[in-house]
């Protein structure tokens, strides 16, 4: 950490908005635990050079049980989704970047989901932990499920106050981390 504050970047993929809020609320929670925190778009940060942070965290839409797909998100699109949201998604873009793209290898993921099925154990943050992990980044924590009605949203009542405190504690938990490391 060289900086006067730890920082952090949350990357999102969102069709319909709402893992978007999600990551707003996750953003509030980091900086509540200290942090410089800023959330990006997937379809705007895929474009950028490298940044220097503390934690990495992406956050994404399950689709079929995984992260989405072009096709998958051109249903999106034809559900109502706007089409600029459908260029790339987060499957894309973990195999273009790398610790030495953000200055660190660590890293927490969120995914959002329809909450009928909520307890289904394959949705987009397992693929995206997966993934990440193959990339060189270390799970801080366990993937965590914020919860959609239907496929459009909203968020169900108090997933945006339940992101908020999720973004603080893996504030806390990343400044463990660092401190460990130190
Ligand atoms: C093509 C498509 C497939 C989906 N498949 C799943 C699924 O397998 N499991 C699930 O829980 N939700 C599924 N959903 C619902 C999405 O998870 C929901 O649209 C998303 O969480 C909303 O987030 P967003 O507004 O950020 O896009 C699907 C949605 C779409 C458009």
């Amino acid at each position: 950490m060289s900086r006067d504050y730890p920082s952090a970047l949350v990357v999102y993929e969102s069709l319909f908005d709402n893992t978007a809020r999600v990551a707003r609320a996750i953003v509030r929670g980091l900086r509540a635990a200290g942090f410089e925190a800023h959330s990006v778009p997937v379809t705007s940060v895929a474009s950028t050079g490298p940044v220097d942070v503390d934690l990495l965290l992406l956050g994404a839409p399950t689709h079929a049980f995984s992260l989405s797909r072009p096709g998958s998100r051109a249903d999106a699109v034809r559900q109502g989704a706007p089409p600029d949201r459908a260029k790339v998604g987060a499957r894309e873009w973990i195999p273009l970047i790398g610790p030495d793209r953000f200055g660190t290898s660590l890293a927490a993921v969120f995914d959002t989901r329809a909450a009928k099925v909520r307890r289904w154990p394959l949705a987009a943050g397992t693929t995206a932990a997966r993934l990440l992990h193959r990339r060189g980044f270390r799970l801080i924590r366990k993937p965590v499920a914020f919860l959609v009605d239907g496929t459009r949203g909203p968020l169900l009542s108090g997933e945006e106050e339940r992101a908020e405190r999720w973004g603080q504690m893996i504030g806390a938990a990343c400044l463990a981390e660092i401190d460990r490391a130190a």
